[in-house]
């Protein structure tokens, strides 16, 4: 017999798992089809496994500055299979707080790969589902270029799956999880190797952010390859592998090379056409700003509609969806813009808004800028010193504050509370007047 459900998430991931759970609260009978491991990216190969990963290397680097806050750290090794264990029973604790939580909700999960057989019906298992609404929350995938010898290569996921620490690899890629996977394994004593093909990481991000992390991975991180495009991976009799760039230059005896050159939408493989929906040209899903597709019923959020692939943008975009089909909220929808976001980069990036340049470029003359620059205290106690920096952009005679971007230690936690300032419209003026919290680094944005 056919199930038939109210509403139906095709990916258990951080999209999928908000929506149904929304719908299932308001009342409605929910379904979740998940073909792998519950959770999706983010909680399996994506911000959890690799926050867990940072962590380390905070510890690692507490280590080295124990030394001048009177501590004997001599630490031998690290037991890298130790911490991947620890990860992972983190992980499967997630696992069993998500199905407690369906439980409750009464959603139902069904294990397996969703294809759709038309609008309303997909088949998993050789099964038919059918649902008055379905949400397409599948995700993606990490890309891999084709390149002579780019299978000896490994992705993030292939990162988390590492059961010993590599002596040397080479991270390939400029964004996020490039940046990121480079300064973990650094931060951890791997000999890192970090190949962009341009002059600096983060190319989107406000460039005193880009320019103190570059000068932060050239005083201690990660050995930074610029101008350098990939051509070929040899692996030798011994297992080494040999990465080639265009230029002729290569970096030989690797024990990995890591792809984090982007992600593909994981919507080619489930019969998309049968419903009518047309992806665009890079294989995302087109939504409205109310996360409807083309076709009536059919609804998509996350990483596979191409906006900022973020774990916060799927639940939330979820969550809205389901409140505006099943609660009424007929004109509620997902803001995408000012979406705070942190890279967990050595050391961590903080940022929402726009960029100086945006500013200058949406605003003119309109646009002032507050900078500020100090040592953390934190570190300012070592002799391992790494610059804090600051950036308020401002904009009109109110000064309104349109960005706000941070780098250093603390970056990371310090911005959320700051990002919900500038969502509300404060001025340079509400931060002035806002009494400082002493000593920290947050305080640097109230006293500019
Ligand atoms: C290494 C890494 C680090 C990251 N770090 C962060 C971070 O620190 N902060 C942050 O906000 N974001 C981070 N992200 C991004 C974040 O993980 C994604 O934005 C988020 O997971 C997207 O959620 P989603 O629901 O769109 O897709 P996913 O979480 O990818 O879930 C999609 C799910 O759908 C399943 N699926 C696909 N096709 C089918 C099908 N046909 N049938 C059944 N199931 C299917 C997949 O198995 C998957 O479980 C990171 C990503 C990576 C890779
Ligand atoms: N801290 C976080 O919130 C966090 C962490 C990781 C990932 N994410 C999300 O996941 C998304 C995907 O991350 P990502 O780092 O894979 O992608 P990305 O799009 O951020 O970066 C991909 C990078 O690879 C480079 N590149 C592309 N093709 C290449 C090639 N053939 N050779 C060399 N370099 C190449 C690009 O220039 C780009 O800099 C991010 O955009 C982000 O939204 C977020």
């Amino acid at each position: 017999m056919t199930q038939h459900f109210d509403f139906l998430a095709i990916g258990g991931g951080s999209g999928g798992i908000a929506s149904a759970n929304r719908a299932a609260k308001l009342g409605k009978k929910a379904a979740v089809i998940e073909a792998k491991y519950v959770g999706g990216t983010c909680v399996n190969v994506g911000c959890v496994p690799k926050k867990a990963m940072w962590y380390a290397g905070q510890i690692a680097d507490a280590i080295k500055y124990g030394e001048d806050y009177g501590f004997d750290t001599q630490v031998q090794q690290l037991d890298w299979q130790r911490l991947v264990d620890n990860r992972n029973a983190y992980i499967s604790r997630i696992h069993a707080s998500y199905q407690r939580g369906f439980d409750n909700n009464g959603v139902t999960i069904i294990n397996g790969f969703a294809k759709f057989v038309d609008a309303k019906t997909v088949e998993v298992n050789g099964e038919k589902i059918t649902a008055d609404h379905i949400v397409i929350a599948t995700g993606g995938r990490p890309a891999v270029p084709s390149l002579p010898g780019a299978e000896y290569g490994i992705t993030s996921d292939g990162f988390f799956e590492l059961t010993e620490q590599p002596k040397k690899v080479a991270v390939v890629g400029a964004g996020y999880i490039a940046v990121e996977l480079a300064g973990v394994f650094h931060a951890l004593g791997t000999d890192t190797h970090l190949v962009i093909r341009k002059d600096k990481p983060l190319r989107e991000f406000d460039t005193l952010l880009t320019d103190t992390l570059v000068e932060c991975i050239e005083a201690d991180g990660p050995k930074l390859h610029t101008h350098s495009t990939p051509s070929e991976i040899t692996k030798d009799s011994a297992g080494k592998l040999t990465l080639k760039f265009e230029s002729g230059e290569q970096i030989s005896d690797l024990d990995e090379v890591v792809w984090a050159i982007g992600r593909a939408p994981a919507t080619d493989t489930i019969n998309i056409e049968k419903t009518g929906i047309k992806l665009d040209e890079r294989g995302f899903i087109p939504t409205d700003e109310f996360q409807n597709t083309a076709v009536a019923g059919i609804y998509a959020v996350g990483d596979n509609t191409g906006r900022a692939a973020l774990t916060p943008v799927a639940v939330a975009a979820g969550r809205r969806l389901c409140e505006r089909l099943f609660n009424g909220k007929t004109n509620l929808k997902l803001d995408y813009d000012n979406i705070a976001t942190v890279v967990f980069s050595h050391p961590p990036i903080g940022t929402v808004g726009l960029t100086e340049a945006q500013a200058r470029a949406q605003y003119g003359d309109e646009v002032k800028i507050y900078q500020s620059q100090f040592t953390a205290l934190y570190q300012a106690m070592t002799k391992h010193r790494q610059p804090t920096r600051m950036k308020l952009v401002c904009v009109g005679k109110e000064e309104k504050i349109v960005g706000i971007h941070s780098i250093g230690f603390g970056s990371d936690e310090l911005l959320q509370g700051f990002a919900v300032a500038l969502k509300m419209g404060a001025t340079k003026a509400d931060f002035d007047d806002t009494v400082a919290i002493h000593p920290t680094s947050a305080e640097e944005f109230v006293t500019m």
